[in-house]
């Protein structure tokens, strides 16, 4: 039986609003992690950091005060806004996620809450605001992605041992409530908030300030979209109260991770965030490791649809304000695959079928569409398809081409693909019905 909490979870099920259902009709999304720690780019004095590049500040190799003053470096003097959300658009992203500002506080925006911002740099000019107009002109949602965790702030406490740690803490969060307030009213066209670094005790132990918070937020911008990453509950519980209830709107924690099942999501909404690199998501220099295909990234978010969820790539661009040859031509080629498959993705949703090798199904959303994403044709060329209980096969084609399944058995069939071979993924649409099959099936 559940336990009496006053700052869990306050709705049970999906959110139902159009807000939401916007947010779950773009499945696809661009991350951008862009900060001073573009400058370092992983590297420092010769010497190459093993960790993920924005977390270099924490590297013993880099003294503190020399990376808090590389903001006097910052000047992105190539950075285009609007050939930003052009490539983002030819990649097929329907939303776009920008750090506001990362765990080393540096604000992308002149704040007037801190001195440590765009605005004290060479640059001098918002960066923020150009990047929402030129996304939103491109048809591109934006969402701002803000870090509790400020390790350039004074009254930043990662716990609270004394009643002068509870002091600042009290201090940080007036500050953080304000700095979010000033990004909704500087930026009204935003979506949403993507909260990160939320896992320390001073903010796990206050669940009251959070749930206020958020209700804060929705109040002053109504329909805002948070993720579970913000909240905890009076009991220190995090993304899911202590009744095993998701809080936010949806589960925020598939970072560089994928669920397998339907199960394994237990019908809330969910987005992941995912690398190019095994875990780099500011500019890396090196890049070292093993760098994602558009071929495997199509799959993981070709999967995260037909799981019902959402899926977002992340990119770091150069100091300068410019992207990596490789992170452009993923973009080329990622988009050249959604400018004929889009529909594939957009609006999907779990179709409900049982998992087969040969790739995954999503269903279009309220409607009897469902495509089949071929990932893997089997040697045999025959892609078994069965049928769930009370729905039919009407018909099916390949790029609007018609092709006749054999029934093998009862409501199951093989497509077959024999001959045919593909070096990016290959669309199905298969159009049901609901209700028995006719005795010989409908082929
Ligand atoms: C979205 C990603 N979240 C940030 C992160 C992840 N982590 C982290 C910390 C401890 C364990 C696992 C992950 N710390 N910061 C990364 O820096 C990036 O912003």
């Amino acid at each position: 039986d559940t336990i009496a909490l006053q700052h869990g979870a306050h709705r049970i099920g999906v959110r139902t609003d159009a807000d939401m259902a916007r947010w779950r009709s773009l499945r696809f999304g661009q991350f951008i992690h862009w900060g001073v720690y573009a400058i370092p780019g992983g590297e420092w004095k010769g010497k190459t950091y093993n960790g993920a590049a924005e977390w270099i500040r924490s590297w013993k190799e880099l003294p503190h005060e020399e990376y808090d003053n590389l903001y006097r470096q910052f000047n992105p003097v190539n950075f285009d806004a609007q050939q930003w959300a052009s490539q983002a658009k030819e990649m097929g992203a329907k939303y776009m996620i920008i750090t506001t500002k990362h765990h080393d506080g540096f604000c992308l925006w002149p704040s007037k809450y801190s001195k440590y911002t765009i605005a004290a740099s060479p640059y001098k000019k918002d960066l923020l605001g150009p990047m929402v107009a030129a996304y939103n002109k491109a048809g591109i949602d934006v969402y701002l992605y803000f870090s509790i965790i400020d390790w350039s702030h004074p009254d930043y406490r990662a716990s609270l041992k004394t009643a002068a740690d509870s002091a600042a803490n009290k201090r940080f969060q007036v500050f953080v409530k304000n700095q979010l307030a000033e990004l909704l009213q500087r930026y009204p066209t935003v979506k949403g908030f993507w909260f990160d670094g939320t896992w320390d005790d001073s903010w796990k132990r206050d669940g009251a300030f959070t749930d206020e918070l958020e209700q804060y937020l929705q109040s002053i911008h109504p329909g805002l979209v948070m993720g579970s990453r913000l909240r905890a509950d009076e009991k220190g519980a995090r993304h899911f109260d202590s009744n095993g209830r998701l809080m936010g709107d949806y589960e925020q924690g598939w970072e560089r991770k994928l669920p397998e099942k339907i199960e394994d999501v237990h019908g809330n909404d969910w987005e992941a965030v995912m690398t190019v690199p095994e875990n780099q998501w500011g500019y890396n220099a090196q890049w070292a490791g093993h760098i994602k295909t558009a071929n495997e990234l199509l799959e993981m978010l070709v999967k995260s649809v037909s799981l019902n969820g959402n899926f977002v790539l992340n990119f770091g661009p150069k100091a300068d304000g410019t992207f990596r040859t490789e992170e452009q031509q993923l973009m080329t080629q990622i988009g050249q695959w959604m400018k004929i498959n889009g529909e594939a993705v957009y609006n999907g949703t779990y179709a409900g079928f049982e998992k087969q090798d040969w790739g995954y199904y999503i269903r279009k959303a309220g409607t009897d569409s469902v495509y089949m994403v071929v990932f893997n044709i089997p040697v045999s060329g025959s892609l078994r398809v069965k049928m769930p209980a009370h729905t039919s096969l009407v018909s099916v084609s390949l790029q609007q081409q018609t092709l006749t399944p054999e029934l093998i058995g009862r409501n199951e069939y093989f497509i077959h693909l024999s001959g045919k071979q593909s070096d990016t993924p290959v669309v199905i649409l298969l159009k049901t019905t609901s209700g028995e099959n006719k005795e010989k099936g409908n082929f």
